[in-house]
């Protein structure tokens, strides 16, 4: 009776970068291993060496042996900051900015978040989510098999419900994991014109408690900035999580300092996100706090900023730097993560390895996941196939997207859905 193999599936033909700073000590910054083997069972790494180290013949080992054609393996991809679900766009608002009106002049006149806070109000959950797969669908084809999903677009209670709803959707409508994430401090609502502090007494006394109860959000957000909140009202939010059990991150000295990274380390929050006007001291508190830098080049573009994030404090302080998209209507209309690696390297100065482990390994860290974001034994086998000759051409070539294969929990798929499918 011959004996059934022990893996369920076995990768060869191929070169894998582990991303697994611990196991390689970073030299190459890759984890690489040449002529590698990687073996799965139930959804999980079993094996990940050189081929020559397997003790039997491949279709000895798994019932299922699959070629790389002698291309690279990677982690599944993870987009760590997104407002993916929304009504509407701002295309006139991009049109505004190209008649010399900015960012903050166009927010302070009650357009920019609030436009979209208008437009996704008046969408049904259905609505919500056919407006948010075509966006899903351009991250899901590079690759990716880890999206975080912000609210912030509804500022009332049912509104930000219905958007963390969608957005669990997402995950049961496509092969991905979904993390999400309450981010109702995003803007002032009409509603609380004038009232800041009113409006961030109903979102502790009322929407964040009744979001947790449901167990809708994994994490909360707040937009901590001139014209957002501040640190005294996002601390009240933190504090209201907090009691909640609910891990923090917050979009910080995106256009000022006004001490956010401070704030956020404080509460040993997931990270700061934006940061082009971090300070050493922030660097120091997001060191201290294990908290990690989500650089999001896509805004910075779109916005045209020419601050840059503090790049050289980090890498001494020893801070993970994550990249994301930030897809959202207004700063960056942005559906592509490899994207981000080419801007990432090329505005920030992040080698290509730093660039990679900012949407694998850091990214995980950032939504403070550590079964994934590294391709090691246990670790959910959540893989991208890559037709390359060397983990440098994912951030060296611009548009061209060179997935192959993805692994969603060790089930193999072609990197495009098909368009529309339910
Ligand atoms: N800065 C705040 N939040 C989003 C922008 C939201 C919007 O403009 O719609 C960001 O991450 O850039
Ligand atoms: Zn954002």
């Amino acid at each position: 009776m011959p004996t059934s193999a022990p893996w369920d599936s076995l990768w060869i033909d191929l070169s894998v970068a582990t991303m697994d700073g611990a196991a390689t000590g970073g030299a190459d910054g890759y984890g690489a291993i040449a002529d590698a083997a990687v073996g799965i069972k139930d959804g999980r790494i079993a094996f990940v060496g050189r081929r020559a180290d397997l003790t039997d013949a491949p279709d000895a080992l798994a019932t299922e042996v699959h070629s790389g054609q002698g291309g690279w393996m990677t982690p599944g991809l993870i987009d760590c900051h997104t407002h993916l679900v929304y009504g509407g766009n701002r295309a006139r608002e991009f049109e505004m900015r190209l008649n010399g009106a900015t960012y903050e002049e166009i927010a302070r006149a009650g357009g920019g978040i609030l436009s979209t806070v208008t437009a996704t109000r008046a969408a049904s959950e259905d609505q919500l989510l056919a407006a948010s797969l075509p966006r899903l669908d351009s991250l899901l084809a590079e690759g990716v098999t880890t999206v975080e999903v912000k609210s912030g677009y509804g500022l009332d209670t049912d509104t930000e419900t219905r958007m963390l709803c969608v957005a669990r959707r997402l995950a049961q409508v496509r092969p991905v994991e979904v993390r999400t994430t309450y981010l109702g401090a995003h803007a002032l609502p009409p509603e609380f014109k004038n009232d800041p502090d009113g409006y961030i007494d109903r979102i502790c006394a009322e929407t964040l408690p009744a979001i947790a109860e449901a167990g809708l959000a994994d994490a909360v957000d707040a937009f901590c900035e001139g014209i957002g909140f501040s640190v005294a009202q996002t601390r009240r939010v933190f504090e209201t999580a907090k009691r909640l059990g609910l891990p923090v991150k917050l979009h910080a000295e995106q256009l000022s300092n006004l001490g956010g990274a401070r704030l956020v380390a404080e509460f040993g929050g997931l990270s700061a996100d934006h940061i082009e006007h971090l300070d050493e001291d922030g660097v120091a508190a997001m060191a201290e706090a294990g908290t990690v830098a989500v650089l999001l080049p896509g805004a910075f573009y779109a916005l045209r900023e020419t601050k840059l994030p503090p790049i050289e404090l980090l890498r001494r302080h020893g801070v993970p730097m994550a990249l994301s998209t930030d897809n959202n209507p207004g700063t960056s209309p942005v559906t592509s993560l490899l994207l981000m690696l080419s801007m990432g390297c090329t505005f920030f100065r992040l080698t290509p390895a730093e660039a990679l482990a900012g949407i694998t390994r850091h990214a995980a860290k950032a939504l403070g996941l550590d079964d994934r974001g590294v391709i090691a034994p246990g670790k959910r086998a959540d893989l991208a196939v890559w037709r390359i000759e060397h983990p440098a051409e994912l951030a060296y070539a611009i548009g061209l997207n060179p997935c192959m294969a993805v692994v969603n929990g060790g089930v193999v798929r072609k990197p495009r859905v098909e368009a529309g499918a339910a």
